[in-house]
């Protein structure tokens, strides 16, 4: 088995909270594919595990046959979180990210929509993402727009900390096919004010105001 580490992490120099990798977009596009699609396989598994019926010796047969798939991961490991990287051609990726992590199982995963007005993103959350029976968690809707407004703040050419969210739930946001809007509102100085939404089929079920700010002295890409 080849180990990955050597490329992808001895290569990496650390610039401001961010790594600048010298791995070639094609390999990075090789890998993510490759790794997305083991963790579609872990979703599947997460999905499975809550909603199981099965007798209690196959689920402990099945924990046993996992544990060992688990080691043979583990073979060969980053030393620490998977960061955010990105290299000179400026792909970047965050196979770690708790919400669009494409190496992250328990990412939904959202796939944001950059557009001229804002962001969008569709997505559809099973029964890992449960709060109140049938419901989204309160926090599950916060993360997913926290994350959907830093990175319309950010824009794809700054980085952009959440530093204030404030969030009304007006009523349940049901499990199911949910779309996720933000645009920016207004900008002063390195604070950027966003607003967010969670919509379901009947129409928006969580509401989200923003402050997010470009911390001093990071730098500033054109728009691509
Ligand atoms: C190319 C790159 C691409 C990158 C893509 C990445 C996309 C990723 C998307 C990820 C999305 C996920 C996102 C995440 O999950 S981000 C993770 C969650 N957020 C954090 O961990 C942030 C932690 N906090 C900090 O790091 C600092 O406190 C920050 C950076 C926020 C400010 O520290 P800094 O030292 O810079 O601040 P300053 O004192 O010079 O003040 C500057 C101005 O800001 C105003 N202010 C300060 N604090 C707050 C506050 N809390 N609310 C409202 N306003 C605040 C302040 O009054 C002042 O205004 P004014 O007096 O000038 O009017």
């Amino acid at each position: 088995m080849t180990s990955r580490r050597s490329s992808l992490d001895a290569s990496a120099a650390h610039a401001g909270g961010f790594f600048l990798d010298d791995t070639p977009t094609e390999e990075v596009d090789r890998r993510e594919a490759v790794l997305e699609s083991l963790a579609g396989t872990v979703r599947d598994l997460v999905d499975a595990a809550i909603r199981t019926t099965v007798e209690d010796e196959e689920v402990l047969r099945v924990r046993d046959d996992l544990a060992a798939l688990v080691a043979r991961l583990r073979a060969s490991q980053l030393p620490g979180p998977a960061g955010v990287r990105f290299n000179a051609d400026r792909r970047s990726w965050n196979w770690g990210n708790a919400v669009v992590g494409a190496a992250n199982g328990i990412a939904p995963p959202l796939r944001v929509v950059h557009g001229p007005d804002g962001c969008h993103a569709d997505v559809r959350l099973g029964a890992a993402y449960e709060g109140p029976p049938g419901l989204v968690h309160g926090g599950v809707s916060a993360m997913l727009l926290d994350h959907i407004m830093g990175e319309t703040a950010s824009g794809r050419r700054r980085t952009a900390f959440t530093g204030t969210l404030t969030m009304r739930y007006r009523r349940g946001t049901p499990l199911g096919p949910l779309r996720l809007e933000a645009r920016v509102v207004r900008e002063e100085g390195r604070k950027i004010f966003v607003d967010g939404s969670i919509s379901d089929a009947g129409g928006v079920t969580v509401e989200a105001e923003g402050i997010f700010i470009q911390p001093a002295g990071t730098p500033e890409f054109p728009r691509t």
